[in-house]
């Protein structure tokens, strides 16, 4: 009987083969895959809470639903997780914070009061695990957002604080490029917008635009700190008007020449990012993605292993675009299992780029290129059945984590050893 690594390098063998008569190598793919990071965001381990014990509500047009057991509550709890997600996850990644997610002591900032010495916590764990590092200012989850405006805010002493926040923001994401070696990406995203029609769509984008210009006024490294900007469609409590729209948001990028945030679940559910890239980086520097998983009015399900990932994937790989994109997560569910969650989706993530990095795209080119679109579309028919799921397996053995659905087991090992010792959290999980 041949042992299970033994089935999972058979299998590979002749998926490797199936790859080959394609045109497709199949081991230069997975070593293309190894360089690719995935930036993990913190906020999936606690429900977007963080560490400033505010108990502000999130708002923003934002929500969690769930209440699953054991969230963590601590900065160490939060890293034990982590810890235990990358286990399960093959490659080096990233790790994406927030800024309530600081390790504040008894006396907390305010938000434009807080700086590089909150996050050496972060920093020195990071070292020790090698991981990159990327930011995000929260312009959420505080009083002065209440009202739903921030940076676009009528009243100048209110933009003038989140223009501060935005300003510590950046400094923090360069002290922790430096530390690290690898630029962080410090992404913007405010929830300003409206319930009901404005009388003035003007004004609030135009007062954006200068606090943008205020916040990313003094130079950065970018070998420190890269700066980029996320629109969103829609919020809850912003259905008729959000001020950083996506026109907004693209034109800003290009004049300043920023990185554009595209988020998956940020746009009108008949329109897909994986269209977008190409035409936003005809024009844009770099790009960061927030890969998620809109589903009617939410836009953060955990990212499924979907046709859109898939696409999403292939236009990075066919663009020749991997260098200039910044792959981030963003999706929470309090649902399920957290580590889970983080292990699910991120895999799937990993596992769309292998697909793509294993199409056959020279020969699908050649058919389009020759005008023969029957070929086309039947060769990427095809694609969708070829034997993926071995060279999946056989590249999670190689980088030594679980294989299959073998890191369940461990998330529930970790469960029931960590997870269920947790306060508030009930004796049966
Ligand atoms: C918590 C994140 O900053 C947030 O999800 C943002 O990126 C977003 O997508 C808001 O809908
Ligand atoms: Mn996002």
């Amino acid at each position: 009987m041949p042992s299970s690594d033994q089935r999972v390098e058979q299998a590979y063998e002749l998926a490797r083969d199936l790859y080959a008569s394609l045109g497709v190598d199949a081991e230069q793919a997975m070593s293309r895959l190894r360089q690719i990071p995935i930036s993990l965001h913190c906020w999936q381990g606690d429900d977007v809470v963080g560490f400033e014990q505010s108990g502000d509500e999130l708002g923003g047009g934002l929500a969690v639903t769930g209440n699953y057991p054991g969230k963590a509550s601590t900065p160490d709890e939060l890293r034990m997780d982590l810890q235990q997600a990358y286990s399960l996850i093959p490659g080096n990644h990233r790790l994406n914070l927030h800024a309530i997610y600081g390790e504040f002591g008894d006396h907390v900032p305010d938000r434009n009061e807080i700086g590089p010495e909150h996050f050496t916590g972060w920093i020195d764990w990071a070292k020790e695990q090698q991981l990159g590092l990327d930011f995000n200012p929260t312009y959420f989850a505080h009083p002065l957002a209440a009202d739903g405006m921030t940076l676009s805010h009528p009243d100048a002493k209110m933009r003038n604080f989140w223009i501060e926040h935005g300003q510590a923001c950046r400094q923090i994401g360069a002290t922790m490029g430096a530390a690290l070696g690898t630029p962080a990406v410090t992404n913007s995203w405010i929830p300003d917008g409206m319930k009901d029609t404005p009388a003035d769509r003007k004004a609030p984008r135009e007062r954006l635009a200068d606090s943008l210009d205020a916040v990313f006024a003094e130079p950065i490294d970018p070998a420190q700190n890269l700066d980029a900007v996320e629109c969103k469609l829609f919020g809850i409590g912003s259905e008729s008007y959000v001020v950083g729209s996506h026109e907004f948001y693209l034109g800003y990028a290009i004049s300043r020449q920023k990185l554009l945030c595209l988020d998956a679940g940020h746009f009108h559910p008949t329109e897909v990012i994986s269209d977008k890239i190409s035409s936003v980086l005809t024009y844009v520097p770099e790009l960061l993605l927030h890969v998620s998983r809109g589903v009617r009015w939410d836009s953060d399900h955990v990212v499924t292993y979907n046709q859109e990932l898939y696409e999403i994937a292939a236009e990075l790989v066919r663009g020749g675009y991997l260098e200039r994109t910044h792959i981030g997560l963003d999706f929470f569910d309090a649902s399920i299992n957290r580590i889970a969650a983080w292990a699910i989706g991120t895999r799937n993530m990993i596992k769309a780029l292998l697909a793509a990095l294993l199409e056959p795209t020279a020969k699908l080119r050649e058919f389009e290129e020759q005008g023969d679109f029957t070929a086309r579309l039947a060769l990427m028919e095809e694609i969708k059945t070829l034997p993926l799921g071995p060279v999946w397996d056989y590249y999670c053995l190689q980088a030594g984590v679980p294989v299959g659905m073998d890191w369940l087991d461990q998330v529930r090992q970790y469960e029931r050893s960590t997870l269920i010792n947790r306060s508030g959290t009930p004796a049966v999980l």
